[in-house]
């Protein structure tokens, strides 16, 4: 039987907001933690920068970790109940966290069963390591995954930006993708009920999304997927930074143009390229590289830089594909995307 998340609130829930939170939080010690459901929430002390693979990022108000879909209703509610805007992040791959934090709660996703009731296919908590599907379903011989292996971020994470590489993207292997609405509800998506593209999904669209739950994936047998799953592995270790502080690529590729946004960046001189503590990578100029001490405006600023010279050299104009987590409520954010805290960079330009 489902449960009602949400009594008497007629805010939207994901990300919503219902008070403006001022630039510093102070809290007494016994403030700190509060338990509810067997759920820890952690108040102003977790630091965003150990939850995001570029190490940026400051304190969240409310911090709580979920391991089951119980659990992730049950943290859902707590932020209705306390009219507190919220984020769901798996491994933070894709997230740029300011340093002011984030004056909501940060729910990170640990959901990480997996099932395989008929072989090929696999359903997946959505809190599960995408890398580390992509090994184990090429290893059993399964096609459709090899370019998960390598991929820092989770299913959820996956799903939800459909991540993609080599050719292959998660919608293509993706059979149903159950959620959780606003108002409480699982739900099974078929993927035909699903619109994906380049990097783009429903979720990002879909205004009663709480959460992803867990992904059902229909792989199809393959010799050969053992392989390929090692040719990808190679060409990432020869072609990405891997083992530095970054969020993959920072622009979606131009694709329309048939250009990669590395080779724009390259040709415009900008490898190499440092603002404070962020750097254009010198083997993968799409990668941006915390190379010690970053903070969020540093990265910002050289997004911003690269974007404007891009624009300058060639007249095109870059799309971010990391999500900029605005740390205020939405009154505040010029460029707020719908319910979402993200930023839509520079959005009235992009569609220009
Ligand atoms: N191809 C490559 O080489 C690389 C690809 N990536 C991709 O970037 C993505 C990042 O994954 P991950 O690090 O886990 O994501 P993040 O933790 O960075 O989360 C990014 C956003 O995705 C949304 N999200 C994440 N999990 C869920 C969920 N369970 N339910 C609903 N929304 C969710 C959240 O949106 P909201 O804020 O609205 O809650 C969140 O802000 C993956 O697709 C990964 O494959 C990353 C690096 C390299
Ligand atoms: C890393 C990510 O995904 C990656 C994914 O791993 C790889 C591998 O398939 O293909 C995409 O990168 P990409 O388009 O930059 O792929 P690459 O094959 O590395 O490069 C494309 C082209 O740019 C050129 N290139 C690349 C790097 C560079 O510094 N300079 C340059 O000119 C390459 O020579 C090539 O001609 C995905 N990025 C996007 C935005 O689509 C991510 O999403 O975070």
């Amino acid at each position: 039987m489902s449960v009602p998340l949400f009594h008497n609130c007629h805010l939207p829930l994901r990300n919503s907001v219902s008070f403006v939170c001022k630039h510093s939080y102070s809290f007494s010690k016994q403030e700190q933690t509060q338990k509810r459901d067997g759920l820890k929430f952690i108040r102003g002390v977790k630091l965003l920068k150990d939850l995001s693979t570029w190490g940026i990022g400051g304190p969240c108000n409310h911090f709580v970790q979920v391991y089951n879909q119980t659990q992730l209703v049950s943290a859902v509610r707590y932020c209705h109940e306390h009219c507190i805007r919220f984020v769901v992040i798996g491994k933070g791959s894709n997230c740029l966290f300011d340093d002011m934090g984030f004056d909501g709660c940060v729910i990170l996703n640990r959901i990480e069963f997996l099932e395989t009731n008929e072989p090929g296919i696999y359903r997946v908590g959505s809190g599960f390591r995408f890398n580390k599907l992509g090994i184990k379903c090429s290893n059993e011989g399964f096609t459709g995954l090899e370019f998960a292996g390598g991929i820092p971020g989770t299913v959820g994470g996956a799903a939800y930006m459909n991540a993609g590489a080599n050719g292959q993207e998660t919608a293509d292997v993706v059979d149903s993708i159950d959620i959780i609405k606003t108002d409480g509800r699982l739900q099974t998506l078929s993927k035909i009920d699903l619109n994906f593209g380049y990097r783009s999904s429903s979720f990002q669209y879909m205004e009663d999304l709480a959460a992803i739950v867990a992904v059902t994936f229909r792989l199809h047998p393959s010799g050969s997927s053992q392989k390929r799953l090692q040719e990808y592995l190679k060409r990432r270790r020869v072609s990405q930074p891997m083992g530095e502080r970054s969020a993959g690529s920072v622009f979606q590729n131009p694709c329309h143009l048939g250009v990669a946004a590395a080779e724009l960046i390259e040709k415009a001189g900008l490898k190499g390229f440092r603002v404070g503590g962020a750097m254009v990578s010198n083997i993968h100029a799409n990668f941006f590289i915390n190379f010690g001490g970053s903070t969020s405006q540093d990265m910002l600023d050289l997004l911003a830089t690269v974007k404007e010279k891009v624009d300058q050299k060639f007249g095109i104009q870059l799309k971010e594909e990391v999500l900029y987590v605005y740390p205020y409520c939405d009154d505040l954010n010029p460029n707020r995307d719908k319910l979402t805290s993200h930023v839509i960079f520079d959005q009235g330009k992009q569609e220009s």
